[in-house]
């Protein structure tokens, strides 16, 4: 998908709302766990439920790997579902990877090529050789970790070098890269404060911003300084909308919490 369809969609629906599909088989409805694939299926009805309340739907892999290939191939049928039924959807694999070139080659593959998703998680770590081949694909999109959500983002991400701090030293090199206009930049709800600086070095691009909901982190807060020209962020929430319910009516009461972030986003569109 192109940016600017990903942006029609956003002015179209009035909401930059990613959903999360991070499926704990013990969080889920107990009545979906004597069907076939009750992964599939509780993806299938939350999809199916809110598809109108958001532009984007983000599965995080480990929660499919952690069921081994039965995981792997509802993560597959659910990329699928969404691509013939929702086209219009941005779908980002929330995979976090990045190796060597060559590596990081066949994971662009196996997430761009074959499961055809929109757009995939990178970790910058290990740096442009690690990232350009995710780069070299037409109409897809890399999002690289910058300042994450978690604890943990204290103890290298904003530690200075040069004077400098590390998140910004990865917006900086980042956008020396080549097809560096396919990157977005993950930027956690929790550290709204920092938005104004991170808007300085990339004003253009869009942010996936996970952390609001279940982390905490506020949407008004973010808006505040991440949005641009373009809306230009994509705010995420997973538990906090597909968890709403353990009962029948789950799906309902997901499409509530996410109406709920969709209704407090519509002012700013
Ligand atoms: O890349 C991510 O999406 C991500 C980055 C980050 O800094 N923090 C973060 O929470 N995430 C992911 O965003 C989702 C957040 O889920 P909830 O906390 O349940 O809304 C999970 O899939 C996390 O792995």
């Amino acid at each position: 998908m192109t940016t600017q369809t990903l942006v029609a969609e956003i002015k179209k629906k009035k909401s930059f709302l990613c959903i999360g599909l991070d499926i704990d088989l013990e969080k889920i409805p107990p009545h979906l766990l004597s069907v076939e694939d009750p992964i599939f299926e509780f993806n299938k009805s939350i999809i199916d439920a809110t598809h109108h309340l958001c532009v984007a739907y983000k599965p995080n892999t480990a929660f499919y790997e952690a069921y081994g290939l039965k995981g792997w191939s509802s993560l597959e049928k659910t990329i699928r579902y969404l691509n013939k039924n929702y086209p219009d959807i941005f779908t980002i694999a929330d995979a976090k990877r990045g190796d060597i070139g060559n590596t990081s080659s066949m994971y662009a593959k196996a997430f761009f090529e074959d499961l055809k998703f929109d757009a995939i998680t990178v970790a910058p770590y290990m740096g442009k050789d690690s990232v350009e081949p995710f780069l070299a694909f037409q109409n897809k999109h890399t999002i690289l970790l910058a300042l994450t959500s978690n604890a943990g983002a204290f103890d290298f991400q904003t530690k200075k070098i040069n004077e400098k701090e590390v998140y910004k030293h990865v917006l900086e090199t980042s956008k020396s890269w080549k097809n560096s206009d396919k990157l977005m930049y993950v930027v956690g709800a929790t550290k709204a404060e920092y938005f104004k600086e991170i808007r300085k070095i990339v004003p253009h691009s869009f942010l996936l911003v996970p952390g609001v909901g279940a982390q905490g982190g506020s949407l008004q807060e973010v808006c505040k300084y991440g949005l641009n020209e373009n809306i230009g962020l994509l705010i995420n929430s997973s538990r906090g909308i597909i968890y709403a319910s353990k009962n029948k009516d789950f799906a309902e009461k997901a499409a509530f919490a996410a109406g709920v972030l969709q209704h407090e986003m519509e002012p700013f569109i």
